[in-house]
């Protein structure tokens, strides 16, 4: 099976738990929830997309014929020498990256010595092996995966209640301040919620405060 991947970069992770830490990023083309095209936007899904998904012109982007030529690729963004400090990791994002991770994929990955992590919508079913499942549910999508390891909730979002959420089977529940006109008041709104449901952290985009991928 093939690859369409719109870029492949090596950062910190911005978001989340495992904020703080180096990751090579593999961001797949394409999603279920919104075409990517402005003109599309107001009559997707999911409508406050923050990303260019689209296509395979971004730096390390392309098709990948194989599973072994997008490890390798992934492997040779993680830095030679970092030895025994620390495991490799990847965060495949997208995009939805659940229309093309796979299990050769993950297998793959792992023969590398990686660690392995997606952000999905959760709006289709996980291949088995992943090392960290962060689902990101978006109003007006179905929500197949409903345990995993973060439940990031972009906040707030027309009509979707986090509350009904925080009883499904994840170990770990955030917030997301939803970035673009209103990110001010979004991220009040979501200091608010979190400090009436201790249940739940804040979690904020510090790769985008820090001018970094
Ligand atoms: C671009 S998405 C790609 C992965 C997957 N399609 C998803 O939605 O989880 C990566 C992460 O960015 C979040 N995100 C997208 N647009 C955002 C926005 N405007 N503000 C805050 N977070 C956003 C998503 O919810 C998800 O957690
Ligand atoms: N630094 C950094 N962290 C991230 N965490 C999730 C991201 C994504 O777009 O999925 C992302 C991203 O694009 N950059
Ligand atoms: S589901 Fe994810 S990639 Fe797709 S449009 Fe929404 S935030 Fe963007
Ligand atoms: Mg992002």
């Amino acid at each position: 099976m093939s690859y369409w991947v719109k870029e492949c970069f090596y950062s910190l992770q911005g978001e989340g738990a495992q904020t703080g830490r180096a990751a090579v990023f593999c961001r797949f083309a394409g999603c279920n929830l919104w075409s990517g095209r402005e003109q599309d936007r107001a009559g997707a899904i999911c409508r406050f997309c923050d990303t260019d998904f689209r296509g395979t012109d971004g730096e390390g982007g392309g098709r990948y014929r194989n599973a072994d030529e997008l490890a390798e690729r992934i492997r040779a963004l993680w830095p030679a020498g970092a030895g025994s400090s620390g495991q490799p990791y990847v965060v495949c994002t997208g995009g939805e990256p659940l229309l093309q991770l796979d299990v050769p994929l993950i297998d793959a990955l792992h023969r590398h010595g990686f660690e392995v992590a997606v952000e999905t919508n959760g709006s289709r079913p996980a291949p088995p092996g992943l090392d960290w499942v962060c689902v990101s549910p978006k109003a007006g999508a179905p929500l197949q995966l409903t345990a995993g390891d973060e439940l990031k909730l972009i906040y707030p979002q027309p009509d979707l209640d986090p509350e009904p959420f925080d009883a499904l089977n994840f170990r770990h529940f955030f917030l997301q301040p939803m970035d673009g006109p209103q990110r001010e008041t979004n991220t009040r709104l979501a200091v608010d919620y979190c400090k009436a449901h201790p249940r739940w952290r804040l979690s904020l985009q510090t790769h985008k405060w820090l001018g970094i991928p």
